[in-house]
């Protein structure tokens, strides 16, 4: 490979079974995986790879030379995951195949089930990488971490100290809904950033450029299983990707935006809130109501291509004190049992199996007194009759 030329990192994700109800994939799965993409390095599709899993999900990180969502790519990540649920069907697993939403493979992964994380680069001197691996939750839980390392000046020092990112970064914000985005730029327009990412389960930060050249720092998966799929079938589960140092945030900004269990969905059934736990490779298994979710960080340096690492980054014990906090806070949110803020409000829990419960109530309800009260009340507050008020 030449100085300068492009390679691209793939991270492509999917719970295809699991041991246990919904802990952790069994070992001869991630076998089956690795030899896929084995098979592919040893014919020159890939360059390198590495498959773990966080959770329930597997992660295939593959490095290569074809460019974001390229079909061949896809269909290799594809053929990992059949290969994979084909052994949690022989094992009798739980939810064998449960994020592959086709029968068939037709060209791109997105929109098939499993999430996606690429980004195409020209290898830096030292191209500093870090991937990042969250289970039982949902994309927009990237939002608040990626906002404290690229825009706050109270998490990365570099902001404020470095003159090669002094200007800012570009955060591409992605509607989820609309599967439209925009560019905003911080600091400048970082009140609107925030009017829109303070809302995770709408409005997700996609991509992040540096200002000064347009270097691409960042990129998060963005599927939404249950929008894809039209029902509750299981967790998005997201990923990203960060490049770091050399005019980038350093490695330790980008963590310490993580040392704040902050509050995501997708606990239990997708359908409760949760502190987000920063947590080694060997805690990457959710057992407590199945959860609490958690995030794994893998760090990377890429050498023409190859894979160097990883290190597991939260493995730390400067990280203690935010799982105990995260596990205190996971305390206090079960208290509340099926109860808000817990439980997801209403809007997020159209997409999981509660309208079907719901729906057996619906003829049950009858008009009542109460209601006459209401809108005498209304009509007397705006000045009309209550039939008017109808
Ligand atoms: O009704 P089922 O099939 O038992 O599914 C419920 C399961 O779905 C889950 O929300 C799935 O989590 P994942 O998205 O990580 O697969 C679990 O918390 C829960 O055990
Ligand atoms: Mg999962």
């Amino acid at each position: 490979m030449s100085e300068g030329e492009k390679i691209t990192l793939s991270i492509i994700k999917a719970d295809v079974g699991s041991m246990s109800g919904h802990v952790m994939p069994h070992p001869d799965q991630l076998a089956a995986a690795t030899k896929v993409l084995a098979e592919a390095k040893q014919k020159g599709l890939l360059i390198d790879f590495y498959v773990t899993h966080v959770g329930d999900d597997i992660q295939l990180i593959m490095t290569h030379r074809k460019g974001v969502d390229a079909p061949e790519i896809h269909e290799l990540a594809w053929n990992a995951f059949q290969a994979a649920a084909k052994v949690a069907k022989e094992l009798k697993l739980y939810a064998a195949g449960q994020d592959l939403l086709s029968d068939a493979f037709s060209g791109n992964v997105r929109g098939l089930g499993p999430g996606v994380a690429e980004i195409e680069m020209v290898e830096r001197k030292a191209e500093t990488v870090i991937t990042f691996h969250a289970d039982k939750t949902e994309p927009g839980a990237f939002n608040l971490p990626i906002f404290r390392i690229f825009a706050d000046p109270f998490n990365t020092a570099g902001l404020v100290i470095d003159p090669r990112m002094h200007e800012g970064f570009i955060f591409e914000v992605y509607d989820v809904f609309e599967g439209k985005s925009v560019k905003l730029s911080a600091p400048e327009e970082m009140y609107d950033i925030l009017a829109l990412i303070g809302t995770p389960s709408r409005y997700v930060v996609r991509r992040v450029y540096r200002k000064s050249d347009n270097l691409q720092a960042a990129v998060v998966s963005v599927e939404r299983l249950n929008l894809i799929a039209g029902k509750y079938v299981g967790k998005d589960d997201p990923v990203a990707i960060v490049r770091a140092q050399h005019g980038l945030p350093a490695v330790g900004e980008v963590l310490e935006a993580f040392s704040f269990p902050h509050l995501v969905a997708g606990w239990m059934r997708g359908s409760h809130h949760g502190p987000l736990i920063p947590v080694p490779q060997r805690y990457a298994r959710v057992t407590r109501f199945d959860g609490p979710p958690r995030v794994m960080a893998l760090g990377w340096n890429i050498a023409k291509g190859r894979l160097i690492g990883p290190v597991d980054l939260f493995d730390d014990v400067a990280f203690d004190e935010t799982r105990k906090l995260g596990v205190q806070i996971a305390e206090y949110m079960r208290r509340h049992g099926p109860f808000m803020p817990h439980r997801l409000g209403p809007e997020e829990m159209e997409y999981t199996t509660l309208p079907a419960v719901l729906e057996k109530l619906k003829d049950r309800f009858v008009k009542t007194e109460e209601v006459h009260v209401i809108k005498r009340h209304s009509a007397l507050l705006s000045g009309t009759s209550e039939e008017e008020h109808d």
